[in-house]
């Protein structure tokens, strides 16, 4: 594979104090000025004509909340539970590739940072540092990030199963299987810029055989299927995710088989042009699975009242990408601690608002959906 030609270095140069963040599209174009195009066009990026990457944005405009007053209940309570465990609020981090791209401390420093909120970093397959060492760095804190590790599983059944080990080893408490990516979409931008494979120096710790040390390419195994979702579930005892989950249909048979929690996800828009935005396709998700198992959602959060619109349409949270990733690459560790504090005040703000003490009180009547623009 082709590597990366040179490209701009980004200024890395001793950061000024960024002072606070007051707006979540600040990071974004903070983050413009520090990244490598190249990265840039990678990490904003959608397959196809990003229709879908647009639509999971715009999408929560056709939703408008429909607040309950004279409710008081004084302050807010935000605490989550999922999967046996109670998060702080109901926003994980869901999982991106090469924070080291984004800022040299990559997911360590996104480690941290979601560990002094407490709340679950889903660390990816491709990420740029390893899961044991994602996992020292928040160890010596007593602060509890979880995390969740995200595997796309490998056609090599012994390999799959000795990443799954390694996670479990690391403290992951719950796997999330990407299932949406049967093959790489395909995305435009990446090819025009010929980003085909990460820069020397950097690879996806995750993919290094335990025998021979050598690192393998992340294979999009069009070959999977329930009958490896059952193999996985004999493999580990760690709770299952299903991650891209959009039609009820597979929403019930992931019930079926036994998986823990499903992510309605479109992969940010990153797999198959065209399919819903993510926040559209949660409620018939929601209804198929019946309070079963829980639902989460990623793609598009961008506010407080996304996060809410998408809890009273039957979220138990959601997961947010890029904001991550931009927030890394901007200010580091502090800009995603800001990030993660944001969206925090901002969905104690709109429940406030909106009447709700817990994120329980959020209810389907509380959102009318399609509100002509
Ligand atoms: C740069 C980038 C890398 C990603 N890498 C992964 C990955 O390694 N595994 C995965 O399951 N999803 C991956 N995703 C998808 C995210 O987990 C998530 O579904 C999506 O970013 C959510 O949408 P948002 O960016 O609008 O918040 C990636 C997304 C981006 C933007
Ligand atoms: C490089 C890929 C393995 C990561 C991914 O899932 C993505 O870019 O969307």
């Amino acid at each position: 594979m082709p590597s990366v030609p040179a490209q701009v270095t980004p200024s890395r140069t001793a950061m000024a104090d960024p002072g606070p963040l007051h707006r979540l599209d600040d990071l974004e174009a903070e983050a413009r000025l520090r990244l490598d195009p190249v990265h840039r066009d990678f990490f904003a990026g959608g397959a196809g004509d990003e229709r879908t990457l647009r639509a999971n944005e715009t999408a929560f405009d056709a939703y408008r909340i429909l607040p309950r007053v004279l409710r008081g209940g004084g302050e807010r309570d935000l605490r989550t539970e999922l999967l046996g465990e109670t998060l702080p609020m109901p926003v994980l981090v869901s999982p991106t590739a090469f924070h080291r791209l984004a800022h040299p401390e990559g997911e360590v420093a996104t480690a941290r940072a979601v560990g002094a909120v407490g709340t679950v970093l889903v660390v990816s397959m491709a990420s740029t540092t390893p899961i044991e060492a994602v996992a020292e760095a928040i160890e010596p804190s007593d602060r509890s990030a979880r995390l969740w590790f995200q595997l796309y599983p490998q056609p090599d059944l012994g390999f799959t199963a000795s990443v799954v080990s390694r996670a479990e080893a690391a403290g992951c408490r719950a796997l999330v299987v990407t299932v949406d990516s049967p093959v790489f979409g395909r995305r435009d931008r990446d090819l025009r810029n010929g980003f085909l494979d990460l820069p020397p120096g950097y690879c996806c710790e995750n993919m290094r055989d335990p025998e021979t040390g050598r690192v393998r390419d992340i294979v999009m195994d069009a070959t999977l299927d329930w009958a490896r979702i059952e193999w996985l579930r004999a493999t580990t005892r760690l709770p299952i995710v299903l991650k891209g989950i959009l039609h009820p249909a597979d929403a019930r048979l992931a019930v079926a088989h036994g998986v823990d929690a499903v992510l309605v996800s479109n992969h940010g828009g990153r797999q198959l042009d065209g399919v819903p935005a993510s926040i559209d396709a949660l409620p018939a998700v929601v209804a198929a699975v019946g309070g079963r198992i829980p639902v989460l959602l990623d793609g598009g959060i961008r506010r407080g009242t996304d996060i809410l619109t998408a809890l009273a349409l039957g979220a138990v949270a959601v997961g947010v990408g890029r904001p991550v990733l931009w927030a890394l690459a901007a200010r580091g560790e502090r800009g995603v601690s800001q990030l993660l504090d944001l969206l925090r005040a901002e969905l104690a703000r709109a429940m406030t608002l909106a009447g709700a003490v817990r994120p329980a009180d959020l209810t389907r009547e509380m959102i009318l959906d399609r509100v002509p623009g």
